[in-house]
Protein backbone atom coordinates (compact mmCIF):
# COMPACT_ATOMS: atom_id res chain seq x y z
CA UNK A 1 0.00 0.00 0.00
CA UNK A 2 1.62 3.63 -0.59
CA UNK A 3 -0.14 6.56 0.79
CA UNK A 4 0.97 8.56 -2.25
CA UNK A 5 -1.23 5.92 -4.16
CA UNK A 6 -4.06 7.15 -1.63
CA UNK A 7 -3.73 3.64 -0.03
CA UNK A 8 -4.22 1.70 -3.50
CA UNK A 9 -1.78 -1.24 -3.55
CA UNK A 10 0.68 -1.10 -6.68
CA UNK A 11 0.02 -3.43 -9.31
CA UNK A 12 2.13 -6.75 -8.98
CA UNK A 13 5.16 -6.94 -11.50
CA UNK A 14 3.80 -9.77 -13.79
CA UNK A 15 0.55 -7.97 -14.27
CA UNK A 16 2.42 -4.39 -15.37
CA UNK A 17 4.35 -7.13 -17.51
CA UNK A 18 1.75 -8.43 -18.81
CA UNK A 19 -0.24 -5.37 -19.48
CA UNK A 20 2.62 -3.58 -21.33
CA UNK A 21 3.26 -6.94 -23.30
CA UNK A 22 -0.31 -6.71 -24.72
CA UNK A 23 -0.90 -2.98 -25.38
CA UNK A 24 2.29 -3.43 -27.64
CA UNK A 25 1.14 -7.08 -29.54
CA UNK A 26 -2.87 -5.96 -29.44
CA UNK A 27 -5.07 -4.11 -31.27
CA UNK A 28 -6.29 -1.91 -28.52
CA UNK A 29 -10.07 -0.95 -28.44
CA UNK A 30 -10.16 3.21 -27.98
CA UNK A 31 -13.22 3.23 -25.93
CA UNK A 32 -14.38 0.38 -23.65
CA UNK A 33 -17.75 0.19 -21.89
CA UNK A 34 -18.36 -2.40 -18.88
CA UNK A 35 -21.75 -3.51 -17.67
CA UNK A 36 -20.55 -4.11 -14.16
CA UNK A 37 -22.98 -7.04 -12.88
CA UNK A 38 -23.01 -10.16 -10.05
CA UNK A 39 -22.35 -7.46 -7.14
CA UNK A 40 -25.17 -8.55 -5.11
CA UNK A 41 -24.60 -12.06 -6.07
CA UNK A 42 -21.25 -11.94 -4.79
CA UNK A 43 -22.19 -10.50 -1.46
CA UNK A 44 -24.58 -13.06 -0.92
CA UNK A 45 -22.06 -15.92 -1.42
CA UNK A 46 -20.52 -14.42 0.86
CA UNK A 47 -22.95 -14.54 3.37
CA UNK A 48 -23.18 -10.52 3.84
CA UNK A 49 -26.02 -8.10 2.47
CA UNK A 50 -26.16 -7.70 -0.90
CA UNK A 51 -26.05 -4.15 -1.18
CA UNK A 52 -22.78 -4.66 0.54
CA UNK A 53 -21.36 -5.98 -3.19
CA UNK A 54 -21.47 -2.70 -4.64
CA UNK A 55 -18.89 -1.60 -2.17
CA UNK A 56 -16.61 -4.10 -3.36
CA UNK A 57 -17.89 -3.60 -6.78
CA UNK A 58 -15.89 0.51 -6.50
CA UNK A 59 -12.79 -1.53 -5.56
CA UNK A 60 -12.90 -3.29 -8.95
CA UNK A 61 -13.97 -0.41 -10.79
CA UNK A 62 -10.69 1.17 -9.81
CA UNK A 63 -8.12 -1.75 -10.61
CA UNK A 64 -10.20 -1.66 -13.95
CA UNK A 65 -9.63 1.84 -15.00
CA UNK A 66 -5.78 1.36 -14.33
CA UNK A 67 -5.70 -1.94 -16.35
CA UNK A 68 -7.18 0.02 -19.06
CA UNK A 69 -5.29 2.77 -18.60
CA UNK A 70 -1.78 0.38 -19.04
CA UNK A 71 -3.25 -0.94 -22.02
CA UNK A 72 -4.11 2.73 -23.81
CA UNK A 73 -7.82 3.11 -24.22
CA UNK A 74 -8.38 6.48 -24.05
CA UNK A 75 -12.17 6.37 -22.67
CA UNK A 76 -14.28 3.70 -20.09
CA UNK A 77 -17.62 3.37 -19.70
CA UNK A 78 -19.33 1.99 -16.76
CA UNK A 79 -23.05 1.50 -16.30
CA UNK A 80 -22.97 2.52 -12.69
CA UNK A 81 -26.74 2.46 -11.96
CA UNK A 82 -29.95 2.15 -14.05
CA UNK A 83 -33.52 4.01 -14.05
CA UNK A 84 -34.58 1.07 -13.37
CA UNK A 85 -32.60 0.77 -10.09
CA UNK A 86 -34.41 3.08 -8.71
CA UNK A 87 -37.07 0.24 -8.30
CA UNK A 88 -34.33 -1.56 -5.52
CA UNK A 89 -35.03 -1.66 -2.01
CA UNK A 90 -34.67 1.69 -0.37
CA UNK A 91 -31.52 0.53 1.34
CA UNK A 92 -29.37 -0.39 -1.54
CA UNK A 93 -30.53 2.66 -3.33
CA UNK A 94 -29.21 4.58 -0.73
CA UNK A 95 -25.99 2.76 -0.19
CA UNK A 96 -25.55 3.50 -4.19
CA UNK A 97 -26.42 7.12 -3.94
CA UNK A 98 -24.06 7.44 -0.90
CA UNK A 99 -21.07 5.25 -2.39
CA UNK A 100 -21.05 7.67 -5.66
CA UNK A 101 -21.42 11.24 -3.32
CA UNK A 102 -18.63 9.77 -1.14
CA UNK A 103 -16.49 8.68 -4.34
CA UNK A 104 -16.97 11.73 -6.59
CA UNK A 105 -15.75 13.83 -3.72
CA UNK A 106 -12.92 11.70 -3.02
CA UNK A 107 -12.40 11.72 -6.46
CA UNK A 108 -10.86 15.12 -6.23
CA UNK A 109 -8.29 14.43 -3.90
CA UNK A 110 -4.49 14.70 -5.47
CA UNK A 111 -4.08 11.05 -4.09
CA UNK A 112 -6.95 9.67 -5.95
CA UNK A 113 -6.52 7.91 -9.39
CA UNK A 114 -9.12 10.44 -10.72
CA UNK A 115 -6.31 13.77 -10.39
CA UNK A 116 -3.36 11.79 -10.55
CA UNK A 117 -3.88 10.21 -13.81
CA UNK A 118 -5.98 13.73 -15.50
CA UNK A 119 -9.14 11.70 -15.50
CA UNK A 120 -11.72 13.63 -17.10
CA UNK A 121 -15.10 12.31 -15.40
CA UNK A 122 -18.43 12.71 -16.93
CA UNK A 123 -21.60 11.53 -15.22
CA UNK A 124 -24.52 10.79 -18.09
CA UNK A 125 -27.97 10.40 -17.41
CA UNK A 126 -30.80 12.07 -16.18
CA UNK A 127 -29.20 13.62 -13.74
CA UNK A 128 -32.85 15.08 -12.37
CA UNK A 129 -33.70 12.17 -10.64
CA UNK A 130 -31.27 12.22 -8.48
CA UNK A 131 -31.10 14.01 -5.09
CA UNK A 132 -29.84 17.82 -5.10
CA UNK A 133 -26.47 16.86 -3.26
CA UNK A 134 -25.23 14.08 -5.23
CA UNK A 135 -26.39 16.06 -8.42
CA UNK A 136 -24.39 18.99 -6.76
CA UNK A 137 -21.17 16.39 -6.68
CA UNK A 138 -21.63 14.75 -10.00
CA UNK A 139 -21.52 19.02 -11.43
CA UNK A 140 -18.47 19.46 -9.15
CA UNK A 141 -16.61 16.58 -10.40
CA UNK A 142 -17.38 16.76 -14.15
CA UNK A 143 -16.48 20.64 -13.88
CA UNK A 144 -13.01 20.15 -11.94
CA UNK A 145 -12.00 17.83 -14.26
CA UNK A 146 -13.13 18.98 -17.36
CA UNK A 147 -9.22 19.93 -18.54
CA UNK A 148 -8.23 16.27 -17.85
CA UNK A 149 -7.10 14.60 -21.20
CA UNK A 150 -5.31 11.06 -20.39
CA UNK A 151 -8.31 8.92 -20.07
CA UNK A 152 -12.24 10.16 -20.31
CA UNK A 153 -14.44 7.72 -17.55
CA UNK A 154 -18.18 7.71 -18.74
CA UNK A 155 -20.52 7.46 -15.17
CA UNK A 156 -23.69 6.25 -16.90
CA UNK A 157 -25.97 6.59 -13.56
CA UNK A 158 -29.94 7.09 -13.27
CA UNK A 159 -29.14 6.24 -17.31
CA UNK A 160 -31.11 3.80 -19.67
CA UNK A 161 -30.21 4.11 -23.20
CA UNK A 162 -33.77 4.30 -24.06
CA UNK A 163 -34.26 7.22 -21.83
CA UNK A 164 -31.38 8.95 -23.73
CA UNK A 165 -32.91 7.86 -27.55
CA UNK A 166 -36.35 9.46 -26.55
CA UNK A 167 -34.35 12.45 -25.04
CA UNK A 168 -32.18 12.85 -28.28
CA UNK A 169 -35.62 12.53 -30.26
CA UNK A 170 -37.31 15.16 -27.69
CA UNK A 171 -34.21 17.67 -28.20
CA UNK A 172 -34.07 17.01 -31.77
CA UNK A 173 -38.09 17.68 -32.46
CA UNK A 174 -37.32 21.28 -30.18
CA UNK A 175 -34.54 22.16 -32.46
CA UNK A 176 -36.06 21.63 -35.77
CA UNK A 177 -39.83 23.07 -34.44
CA UNK A 178 -37.27 25.97 -33.04
CA UNK A 179 -35.97 26.23 -36.49
CA UNK A 180 -32.56 26.07 -35.19
CA UNK A 181 -31.89 23.11 -37.47
CA UNK A 182 -33.40 21.51 -40.48
CA UNK A 183 -35.43 18.50 -40.76
CA UNK A 184 -32.87 17.05 -43.58
CA UNK A 185 -29.83 17.27 -41.83
CA UNK A 186 -31.01 14.70 -38.91
CA UNK A 187 -28.74 11.90 -39.72
CA UNK A 188 -27.50 8.87 -37.81
CA UNK A 189 -23.90 11.87 -36.82
CA UNK A 190 -26.15 14.31 -36.11
CA UNK A 191 -28.27 11.63 -33.34
CA UNK A 192 -24.70 10.72 -32.29
CA UNK A 193 -23.46 14.02 -31.50
CA UNK A 194 -26.58 14.45 -29.26
CA UNK A 195 -26.49 11.78 -26.94
CA UNK A 196 -24.73 12.37 -24.22
CA UNK A 197 -21.96 10.17 -24.99
CA UNK A 198 -21.31 12.89 -27.87
CA UNK A 199 -20.86 10.54 -30.32
CA UNK A 200 -18.28 8.42 -28.95
CA UNK A 201 -18.94 4.88 -29.67
CA UNK A 202 -16.91 1.74 -27.79
CA UNK A 203 -15.63 -0.84 -30.00
CA UNK A 204 -15.66 -3.39 -26.87
CA UNK A 205 -18.50 -3.66 -24.22
CA UNK A 206 -17.35 -6.47 -21.33
CA UNK A 207 -20.40 -7.73 -18.99
CA UNK A 208 -19.48 -9.76 -16.04
CA UNK A 209 -21.42 -12.45 -14.38
CA UNK A 210 -22.50 -14.82 -16.84
CA UNK A 211 -25.49 -13.00 -18.18
CA UNK A 212 -25.65 -11.77 -22.29
CA UNK A 213 -27.54 -9.01 -22.80
CA UNK A 214 -27.05 -5.05 -22.74
CA UNK A 215 -30.17 -4.38 -20.72
CA UNK A 216 -30.80 -0.70 -21.84
CA UNK A 217 -26.67 -0.12 -21.87
CA UNK A 218 -25.42 2.16 -25.08
CA UNK A 219 -27.96 0.47 -27.60
CA UNK A 220 -27.10 3.01 -30.17
CA UNK A 221 -23.57 3.31 -29.37
CA UNK A 222 -23.01 -0.37 -29.11
CA UNK A 223 -24.29 -0.97 -32.64
CA UNK A 224 -20.99 -2.23 -34.00
CA UNK A 225 -19.41 -2.90 -30.96
CA UNK A 226 -17.77 -6.99 -30.37
CA UNK A 227 -19.43 -7.82 -26.54
CA UNK A 228 -17.39 -9.99 -24.65
CA UNK A 229 -19.22 -11.81 -21.56
CA UNK A 230 -17.80 -12.91 -18.35
CA UNK A 231 -19.00 -15.48 -16.22
CA UNK A 232 -17.97 -14.26 -13.06
CA UNK A 233 -18.93 -11.37 -11.05
CA UNK A 234 -17.64 -8.03 -11.44
CA UNK A 235 -16.16 -8.15 -8.14
CA UNK A 236 -14.17 -11.48 -9.09
CA UNK A 237 -12.71 -9.47 -12.21
CA UNK A 238 -8.98 -9.56 -12.32
CA UNK A 239 -6.58 -8.86 -14.63
CA UNK A 240 -6.21 -11.85 -16.97
CA UNK A 241 -10.02 -12.03 -17.69
CA UNK A 242 -9.28 -8.20 -18.91
CA UNK A 243 -6.62 -9.35 -21.03
CA UNK A 244 -8.79 -12.30 -22.83
CA UNK A 245 -11.51 -9.93 -23.09
CA UNK A 246 -8.71 -7.51 -24.89
CA UNK A 247 -7.54 -10.51 -26.67
CA UNK A 248 -10.96 -11.97 -27.86
CA UNK A 249 -11.63 -8.30 -29.91
CA UNK A 250 -8.08 -8.08 -31.28
CA UNK A 251 -8.74 -11.74 -33.16
CA UNK A 252 -12.90 -11.50 -33.37
CA UNK A 253 -13.61 -7.39 -33.10
CA UNK A 254 -11.19 -6.49 -35.11
CA UNK A 255 -12.15 -9.02 -37.68
CA UNK A 256 -15.43 -7.39 -37.65
CA UNK A 257 -14.14 -3.74 -38.44
CA UNK A 258 -11.95 -5.11 -40.98
CA UNK A 259 -15.18 -6.14 -42.78
CA UNK A 260 -17.03 -3.35 -41.91
CA UNK A 261 -14.10 -0.67 -42.88
CA UNK A 262 -14.31 -2.94 -46.39
CA UNK A 263 -18.77 -2.84 -47.11
C1 LIG B 1 -18.97 5.80 -7.65
C2 LIG B 1 -19.30 4.70 -8.54
C3 LIG B 1 -19.20 4.94 -9.96
C4 LIG B 1 -19.67 3.50 -8.02
C5 LIG B 1 -20.01 2.32 -8.80
C6 LIG B 1 -20.23 1.14 -7.92
C7 LIG B 1 -20.75 -0.03 -8.71
C8 LIG B 1 -19.77 -1.10 -9.03
C9 LIG B 1 -22.03 -0.02 -9.13
C10 LIG B 1 -22.71 -1.08 -9.88
C11 LIG B 1 -24.16 -1.16 -9.46
C12 LIG B 1 -24.98 -2.26 -10.03
C13 LIG B 1 -26.43 -2.00 -10.11
C14 LIG B 1 -24.41 -3.43 -10.42
C15 LIG B 1 -25.14 -4.57 -10.97
O1 LIG B 1 -24.98 -5.71 -10.13
P1 LIG B 1 -26.27 -6.27 -9.38
O2 LIG B 1 -26.51 -5.44 -8.19
O3 LIG B 1 -27.41 -6.32 -10.36
O4 LIG B 1 -25.81 -7.70 -8.96
P2 LIG B 1 -26.63 -9.06 -9.10
O5 LIG B 1 -26.70 -9.33 -10.58
O6 LIG B 1 -25.78 -10.03 -8.37
O7 LIG B 1 -27.97 -8.84 -8.48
Amino acid sequence: MSAARGGRPELPALERLALAVAAQCMTVPRHVAFIMDGNRRFAKQRGQRGSQGHIFGYTTLLRVLEWCMKLGVTEVTVYAFSIDNFKRSEEEVATLMNLAKEKFAEFLKHTELVMQNEIRVNVLGDLSLLPSDLREAAEHVMKRTRQHKRLIFNICFAYTSSEEIARTVREIVRDARAGKLDKESISRDLISSRMYTRGSNPQLVIRTSGETRLSDFLVWQAAYAHLHFINVTWPELNVWHILWAFWDYHVYGNRARISLSQS
